[in-house]
């Protein structure tokens, strides 16, 4: 028998179970995905819009960032590539297989056109965003069009980076609440893209790191923190507008208005030492509690730290602690969206694990927000003595493609 995931889904509840449920009401109203059902795996999110989703659609619980290497230097194979991926990526944020035949319901002398490993499956709040590198404007005679903002980002000192998994010319970010629909995501975007991408790292993630609205408890990070609780949410307008969306007067602003820039920062923490920490000094790195995540100069988790506080033996918020170093009273105001996972590669040569926060921020300009934060972090921050920054990339983030058009359309017609 031949099935597809989009003709199981369509076919009902009898075997879909709740997916069918939620399918019925999604197909009469595909744009009022309900945040509150994103725990049930179910939503689909609208992949056309003023913004990509992705960015400050409330967090999935799943990863897959996969970065590329162009193998092509025509502008028209990267059209007819852009083109190939909206059309698959909104397929597949609805539930859709990646391409239109099916996974089994083609030719059998041809190869199917979606792998098959999401038959059955949910959109699972899929959303897939995509961003362009330094390295794309330079393979593709676009260096006019290249805003100042997406230079290379600096070496920070510490940084320990594997070149290997750091950098590309386009970066795929797939969310959603099941691996298997994320995979899926990126495996399909990878086969389309033959012959004018090739994947050059790529990096799973789970257990979001970050409320990234409201609507959302805040999660935890390997240390054991919660995590996102002063970040930039998806309610705020204004802040969004002011430190996440790129403006029409900003440079590169004539294509790039509505999207954002992402830095990308894989993160190992030495985790075997840090639970060596009582948990008094575990507290003072980080500035807050651990159990509620309250600053430690008192209140609930949303209270405003007090800096000025004093403790026994200077304030009460050591000076060299995370919330502080970074905090936007001592940044010039600074803020940025900080959407991470957790990731466990495994274990390391000394049995210890492979694992630590893969960082994601959403900045308007990266030279002048996560530069001088990450700078300032890097060489003051308690914290980084059980960080190793292994990886990093930048890409720009063009705004959401209207109906009709491809993604970073502005940039390339
Ligand atoms: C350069 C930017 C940042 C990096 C890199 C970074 C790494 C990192 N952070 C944590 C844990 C926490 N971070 C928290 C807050 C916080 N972190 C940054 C920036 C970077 N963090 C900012 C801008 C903020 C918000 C500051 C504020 O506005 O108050 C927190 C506290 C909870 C919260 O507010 O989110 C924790 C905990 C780790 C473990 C880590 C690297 C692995
Ligand atoms: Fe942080």
């Amino acid at each position: 028998m031949k099935v597809s995931r989009r003709g199981l889904l369509g076919g009902g509840a009898a075997v879909a179970g709740v997916g069918g449920a939620f399918v019925a009401g999604r197909t009469s109203s595909p744009a009022t995905a309900d945040v509150a059902n994103v725990g049930g795996g179910q939503p689909a999110f609208p992949f056309r819009g003023t913004h990509q989703a992705g960015v400050v659609t409330p967090a999935q619980e799943r990863l897959h960032f996969a970065a590329f290497d162009l193998t092509t230097d025509s502008r028209d194979d990267v059209v007819a590539l852009l083109q190939a991926w909206t059309d698959a990526a909104e397929r597949m944020t609805q539930g859709e297989g990646a391409g239109p035949v099916g996974p089994t319901e083609g030719a059998a002398n041809l190869p199917p056109d979606d792998t098959g490993e999401a038959i059955g499956l949910p959109p699972s709040g899929l959303t897939i965003t995509f961003g362009f590198g330094p390295g794309f404007f330079e393979r593709l005679g676009l260096d006019d069009r290249k805003p100042a903002a997406l230079a290379d980002l600096p070496h920070f000192p510490g940084d320990t980076l594997d070149p290997a998994r750091s950098g590309g010319d386009l970066c795929v970010q797939a969310c959603a609440q099941d691996p298997q629909v994320a995979v899926h995501a990126v495996r399909n975007l990878a086969r389309i893209g033959f012959g004018a991408v090739a994947v050059r790292w790529s990096q799973l993630g789970f257990g979001r790191t970050s409320s990234t609205s409201t609507t959302q408890s805040t999660p935890r990070n390997l240390f054991g923190f919660k995590d996102g609780t002063a970040n930039v949410k998806a309610e705020e307008d204004a802040a969004l507008e002011e430190h996440v969306w790129v403006q029409p007067g900003d440079d590169g602003g004539d294509w790039l208005a509505g999207g954002s820039y992402l830095v990308a920062r894989r993160i190992n923490m030495t985790i075997e030492v840090w639970d060596r920490q009582p948990l008094e000094d575990q507290e003072g790195f980080v500035g807050r509690t651990k159990a509620g995540g309250a600053p430690l100069s008192g209140g609930q988790e949303s209270t405003e730290p007090d800096f000025t506080m004093p403790g026994s033996d200077g304030p009460v918020i050591p000076e060299d602690a995370h919330v502080r170093v970074v905090h936007p009273s001592e940044n010039d105001g600074i803020r940025m969206l900080r959407p991470g996972y957790n990731f466990v590669d495994g274990s390391n040569a000394l049995g210890g694990l492979d694992a630590g926060l893969f960082f994601i921020a959403f900045v308007r300009d990266p030279g002048k927000q996560f530069v001088p934060v990450m700078n300032r972090m890097a060489t003051t921050d308690a914290l980084v003595e059980y960080l190793r920054f292994t990886s990093s990339a930048l890409f720009a983030v063009p705004p959401g493609a209207g109906p009709g058009e491809y993604v970073g359309q502005a940039l390339l017609a």
